[in-house]
């Protein structure tokens, strides 16, 4: 849904007159082609052109927004080629293999320039049908977890946990957008804890991540919840994590500032004491990857603008103790913001 247009104007930006593409979701984009990593696509002033194999006739046909080319290296480049010769051609530094250059520069007679960003720049911002895959998959997220909080008490496995996420996201349609974070107790500490064989005990918070990936587009929340009553001092850290949480999404509107919204919920961390726990950023762009742009960190130059679609999630993690993550994902619109993640958050 990525539009042609912008990207042919950030490409004259960056000096290019053609642009190869391999980063599987920026393919993706710029296409519709949902096997991306089996696919390239060659961007010039007359078009784009999906270069993939003939395992994919049908179903580049079906998805694909632009004219394919079915063919395998070197076919592949040798009809690129063609397109391209004498011209200044941009490829994706921060994604193309070593391999994949000596390819290029075997086969064209182009200048090849490196470029970053240049399709990642112009999925910054979504388009309707974007928001809405994005509003579905966390809407299907919401409906899975009030499913399986039930199952969330002393004597159950995280695995388990993982599971019944899992299976519920797979039967609503969807895929497991990434890898479930269950961490219960001093596993909680991790912040990319991923499901384990602990089983949860009485007194302890749970932190769960997770998402959907729906029509290639993902959604991300986080809750923690407590099972029995947890120590006076995760409470405490609950209710600071909480509050720098809903202060950041209440300050999310367009001409905001990233590294000032990360530097707000640091903040109020910082007044409780619990900052230096708080090992990574804010938050992140969501989209047909799980993190892109914008980038909610320390020292962002990032502003936000309606149609970005980004996390709000600090945590506090204490070495051999617990931790504490809450995110909710959030659209920013015209006039504001509106959270997409309606999971209710709990008050300790
Ligand atoms: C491996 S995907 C993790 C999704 C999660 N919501 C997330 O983005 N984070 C959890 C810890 C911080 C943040 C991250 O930067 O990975």
């Amino acid at each position: 849904m990525t539009s042609l247009d912008q990207l042919q104007a950030a490409m004259s930006g960056a000096d290019v007159e053609a642009l190869w593409v391999s980063n599987p979701a920026n393919v993706r984009a710029i296409t519709g082609f949902s096997s991306g990593a089996d696919g390239k696509v060659l961007v010039t002033a007359q078009g784009a052109t999906l270069y993939t194999d003939a395992r994919y006739t049908v179903q580049a046909r079906e998805e694909s927004r632009v004219p394919q080319h079915i063919a395998r290296p070197p076919e592949t480049y040798q009809d690129a080629a063609g397109r391209v010769r004498g011209q200044r051609v941009g490829f994706e530094a921060e994604h193309l293999t070593v391999a994949g250059l000596e390819a290029l520069q075997d086969h064209w007679d182009v200048t090849l320039v490196p470029t970053r960003g240049l399709v990642e720049g112009v999925r910054l911002i979504k388009s309707p049908q974007e928001v809405q895959a994005v509003r579905d998959a966390q809407a299907l997220a919401d409906r899975v977890f009030a499913e399986v909080r039930p199952m969330l008490r002393a004597g159950v496995r995280e695995l388990d946990v993982a599971l019944a996420l899992e299976t519920g996201l797979r039967r609503g349609g969807a895929e497991v957008g990434f890898d479930v974070i269950v961490a219960s107790g001093p596993r909680g500490a991790m912040p990319h804890g991923v499901a384990s064989e602990r089983v949860i005990e009485d007194g302890d918070l749970v932190t769960i991540d997770f998402g959907a990936r729906l029509r290639g587009y993902h959604s991300d929340m986080t809750r923690t919840v407590a099972v029995g009553t947890p120590s006076g001092e995760m409470r405490r850290v609950y209710n600071a994590v909480l509050e720098a949480e809903e202060a950041a999404v209440a300050a999310i509107r367009p001409g905001a500032k990233a590294g000032e919204l990360d530097a707000l919920a640091r903040g109020i961390l910082e007044r409780h004491g619990l900052a230096e726990y708080f090992a990574h950023s804010l938050g992140h762009g969501v989209g047909l990857n799980i993190h892109e742009g914008p980038s909610l960190r320390k020292g962002s130059e990032d502003v936000l603008e309606p149609g970005m679609v980004v996390t709000v999630e600090p945590g506090v993690y204490l070495p051999d103790v617990g931790g504490v993550r809450i995110e909710d994902l959030v659209l920013v619109t015209e006039d504001g913001h509106e959270v997409l993640s309606h999971t209710p958050k709990e008050r300790l």
